[in-house]
């Protein structure tokens, strides 16, 4: 029986009915129910069953980021919880700040942080409702970290992470932005290595941020190989380095390193210029991907492949940088 493009078959049957009552689906299936049960009709078949043989057997996997608000919707968490939701992750989003681009100044960056008390009010909301303690058929252990902004925002989500029980903690090291001049936030940048950086299982630094937590010059392939190795000793965490745009040749370049496994991903460069949101929405597909169960490795995997279909579809704006497509090609 096909209930509504099978709505019913993800949620509880017996909230559902509570929502919609009695209903007619389009294909002239009439639906309703009786004491505990349900029955289906439509012409020359009839289907029944017990209002609780389909509760939340099939509930998605969740995933939650905690990063800012890009307000034009290319990057931040706008990518992250279409990303989520494109690979068929349940997507939280706990906002840190809001940035604002400014057409008047070159695009620069407006950045507003989310106050202290806020951040924590979200976390523990999302905590409370799907926490391990909360008794959600789905139990929320995979985070992303994106743009913190700010010592302070660091100190309170470091709290956050050390508190809960969190299987996957992927850092997106949001050191600076696309059109941002290198050192503009190194006091966030060293609070982010002694306080988020330890508690990270997955990294993924792009080329400012593998020479900065590295300590490394990265010219090439070889170099952004020994990046990545340092940064998974310094770190103990999976590492994906991105090379992207930023080192020379055809080929987009990423490593991945884990302490065991060292993997070139490559893919045909789109361009020559970086997009925005390409950065959220690879460690967003990692973070979804580890949500449904997948290895580090072919998390990475998967996440490439997305990007770049991702930045093959990629959206242009009356700003001077094109913004990530999560939803595939448009015929
Ligand atoms: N023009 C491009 N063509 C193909 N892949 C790209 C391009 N620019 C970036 N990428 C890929 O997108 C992902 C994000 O990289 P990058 O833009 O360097 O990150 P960030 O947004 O953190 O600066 C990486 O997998 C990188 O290789
Ligand atoms: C809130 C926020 N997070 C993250 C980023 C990083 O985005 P990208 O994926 O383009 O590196 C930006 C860049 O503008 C941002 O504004």
């Amino acid at each position: 029986m096909v209930v509504e493009g099978n709505y019913a078959a993800r949620h509880n049957l017996r909230d559902f009915f509570a929502r919609k009552g009695n209903f007619s689906a389009p294909n002239g299936t009439f639906c309703a129910t009786s004491g505990t049960g349900w029955t289906c009709q439509s012409a020359g078949s009839r289907a029944t069953g017990k209002m609780d043989t389909m509760t939340s057997a099939v509930a998605p996997a969740i995933a939650l980021t905690i990063a800012g608000s890009e307000a034009t919707g290319g990057a931040g968490a706008q990518a992250d919880l279409k990303t989520f939701q494109e690979l068929g992750v349940f997507g939280i989003a706990n906002l840190t700040c809001i940035v604002s681009f400014n057409p008047k100044d070159n695009w620069n960056h407006r950045f507003v942080p989310v106050d202290q008390q806020v951040i924590a009010d979200q976390l523990e909301a999302t905590t409370a409702a799907y926490g391990a303690a909360s008794g959600a058929p789905s139990v929320l252990d995979t985070v992303k970290i994106g743009m913190l902004g700010s010592p302070a925002t660091i100190s309170t989500v470091e709290k956050a992470l050390t508190d809960g029980s969190f299987k996957h903690v992927v850092l997106d090291p949001v050191l600076i932005c696309k059109g941002q001049e290198p050192g503009h936030a190194l006091d966030t940048d060293q609070a982010l290595k002694a306080q988020i950086l330890p508690l990270a299982t997955f990294v993924t630094p792009n080329h400012f941020e593998a020479e900065s937590l590295s300590g490394l010059t990265i010219t090439d392939e070889e170099s952004l190989k020994a990046a990545a190795i340092r940064i998974h000793e310094i770190s103990g965490a999976a590492v994906l380095a991105k090379g992207g745009v930023r080192l020379e040749g055809p080929d987009a370049v990423d490593v991945y390193y884990d302490g065991g496994t060292l993997e070139v991903l490559r893919a045909p460069k789109v361009g020559e210029v970086a997009v925005s949101g390409a950065g959220c929405s690879l460690a967003a597909a990692v973070t979804a991907e580890l949500a449904k169960g997948a290895t580090p490795l072919e998390a990475a995997r998967t996440a490439k492949a997305f990007v770049t279909a991702g930045i093959k579809n990629r959206v242009s704006s009356g700003a001077p940088f094109d913004a990530l497509w999560q939803g595939g090609a448009l015929s």
